[in-house]
């Protein structure tokens, strides 16, 4: 079955607060993207992979892609104004039916393990959406009112999540969907039922500066991008 890896990095990372938007900021050495791209490419050189960037960073990429020497295939789309609009835009590139991830590009820590487990279920049940538990005590908050809610009905919510293509495809069509912020959101209001697959914690995404440390301390563990 074909697989498609699309990589949305199209934001502008305004929480980070950083001259460099996040997806190219250094980790390790290098930028976080490439980081993303090489674990798709590692994981197999047969996916093909996607790359949505901000339409004004298309030449920030191919300067560091000919500074780091980059050299994995992919293609390039240009991002919208929104996370669904990226993935749009995205998934007009995905031709063959097949399996599609969609990955944030600034989860770098995503393990060969997790992206495996993530295509099999997905092949199995029709979807897989990467989900942790969560580990906090968590409370529901609406201004001056919070209440308490049970821990054990909610885990948060990772990438890669991974659909079958034409299913995904569709579910993008509907535009009253933009608000959604992730792709389970957009297939289970076409009407899929959504397939949690395991996560990990390690999957951080890179969103405010201190993540970019804990991303660094955790690629200093050789098992890190492994084990699930
Ligand atoms: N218009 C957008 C917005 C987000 N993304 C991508 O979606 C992923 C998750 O989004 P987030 O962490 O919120 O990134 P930003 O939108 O860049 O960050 P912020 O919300 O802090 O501005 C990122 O890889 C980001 O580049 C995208 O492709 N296009
Ligand atoms: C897709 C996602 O990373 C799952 O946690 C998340 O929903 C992206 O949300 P953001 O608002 O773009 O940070």
């Amino acid at each position: 079955m074909h697989e498609y890896a699309l990589i949305v990095a199209g934001g502008s990372g305004s929480r980070m607060r950083s001259e460099v938007p996040k997806q190219f900021l250094l980790l390790q050495g290098k930028p976080v993207l490439m980081h993303t791209l090489e674990t798709f490419h590692t994981y197999s050189p047969s996916v093909e992979i996607i790359l949505v960037l901000p339409e004004n960073q298309l030449d920030t990429w191919s300067k560091l892609c000919q500074e780091y020497n980059f050299t994995i295939p992919h293609h390039i789309q240009r991002g919208g104004n929104t996370r669904f609009q990226s993935v749009k835009n995205g998934l007009a590139l995905v031709i063959n039916e097949g399996l599609v991830a969609i990955h944030d590009g600034v989860r770098p820590l995503l393990g060969q393990e997790l992206l495996k487990k993530c295509f099999q279920e997905a092949a199995l049940f029709g979807n897989s959406v990467a989900a942790v538990p969560a580990k906090d005590s968590l409370r529901w908050v609406e201004g001056y009112d919070n209440k308490s809610v049970e821990r054990k009905y909610y885990w948060q919510i990772q990438t890669p999540q991974t659909f079958r293509c034409s299913v995904i495809k569709e579910a993008y069509k509907t535009e009253e969907r933009e608000t959604f912020t992730d792709d389970a959101s957009v297939a289970e209001a076409a009407g899929a039922h959504i397939h949690l697959t395991t996560g990990d914690y390690r999957n951080i995404k890179i969103t405010t500066p201190e993540d970019l440390v804990i991303a660094d301390a955790l690629l200093s563990k050789p098992e890190t991008k492994t084990a699930t």
